[in-house]
């Protein structure tokens, strides 16, 4: 990847609705997704293929990956956890799926219901199908600096699934901070010792804002060598399954940090500021992007 440039991977279709009370329609999904479109991102999670019956607010994304107005230059992906959810990933003409496992046991049971070997053992025929199907599987490894539920959590751990996940085919796995506890120094350690034995460009972050230190966070991860960044217009999003967990870094506010680095993106920050003012309208939810909150409405 070009030095000068930074990817964003938005994930505020996905991550950012799966924990919304306010149940959207498939029409406001996918109006959404258009606007998120418009702004020159080119990867876009529109979606997840997991049950129902645990996430009640991913159940339209057939329908939503089925209405939406693709643009050729953007990559539509979805979650996957098994086989089931890759066969409707594939019938719903996702480009790309993720599969989801971490790196506590215990977040990994309440998230998926089976061990972190279990996980890594359904992803293996899951990828050998998706490649067949011509569509890359990217990775998350959840709870890199803490568990919900286990407290802290062994870099070892961290570095040994993320290896798993490149091992059985993930062509990038995203280092995900799914309580947002983590802080820059701590950041930077984790980045290095994975770094070790792990490409730089392999690797992306998922940083959630819980104690505000995203931002920083991201920075600590660019000055490493990351250039893949995921996040969620507006501040949206939070996981189900990690109680107290708050939205994900505002994609504007990542945008504005990247693009006074002199970072290029490709990304129009007016149209992704639109994009995040209404889905917060849809919403009836505050804005949790600084950048937003700060640019004066249009007339
Ligand atoms: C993995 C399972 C399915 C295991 O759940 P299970 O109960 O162990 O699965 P099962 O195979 O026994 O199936 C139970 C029922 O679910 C159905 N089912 C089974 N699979 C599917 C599927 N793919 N799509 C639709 N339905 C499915 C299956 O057909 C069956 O239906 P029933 O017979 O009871 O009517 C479940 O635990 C699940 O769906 N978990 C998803 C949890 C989730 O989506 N969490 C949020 C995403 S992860 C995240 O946010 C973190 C991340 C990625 O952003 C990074 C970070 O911040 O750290």
């Amino acid at each position: 990847m070009n030095p000068d440039s930074a990817k964003i991977v938005e994930v505020g279709a996905r991550d950012g609705l799966q924990n919304e009370r306010v149940p959207l329609s498939v029409k406001q999904k996918v109006e959404f997704i258009n606007l998120l479109s418009k702004t020159g991102l080119t990867s876009i999670e529109a979606g997840s293929f997991v049950s129902p019956k645990w996430v009640p607010q991913m159940a339209s994304s057939s329908e939503v990956l089925a209405t939406i107005n693709r643009q050729d230059k953007t990559t539509y992906s979805a979650l996957t956890p098994n086989i089931k959810g890759l066969e409707q990933a594939i019938a719903a003409k996702a480009d790309e799926v993720a599969i989801f496992t971490g790196a506590s046991e215990t977040f990994v049971r309440k998230n998926i219901n089976c061990t972190i070997e279990e996980s890594i053992e359904r992803f293996i025929p899951l990828i050998s199908m998706a490649k067949e199907h011509n569509l890359k599987v990217r990775g998350y490894v959840s709870c890199v600096m803490g568990c919900p539920y286990e407290g802290a959590i062994s870099f070892k751990q961290v570095i040994d699934t993320t290896q798993r996940l490149i091992d059985i085919g993930c062509y990038e796995v995203s280092l995900g901070d799914t309580i947002g506890v983590g802080t820059a120094h701590k950041v930077k350690e984790l980045i290095t010792e994975t770094t070790q034995q792990i490409d730089v460009n392999k690797l992306a972050v998922h940083f959630h804002d819980t104690y505000g230190q995203a931002l920083a966070n991201i920075y600590a991860s660019l000055e490493l060598g990351i250039r893949t960044i995921d996040a969620s217009v507006a501040g949206l999003g939070g996981c189900p399954y990690a109680k107290g967990a708050s939205g994900n870094v505002a994609t504007e506010d990542v945008i504005y940090m990247l693009h006074g680095l002199g970072l290029n993106t490709g990304v129009d920050l007016d149209k992704l500021i639109d994009a995040g003012r209404y889905i917060c309208e849809e919403l009836n939810r505050p804005n949790g992007s600084k950048v937003a909150l700060a640019r004066p409405l249009k007339n």
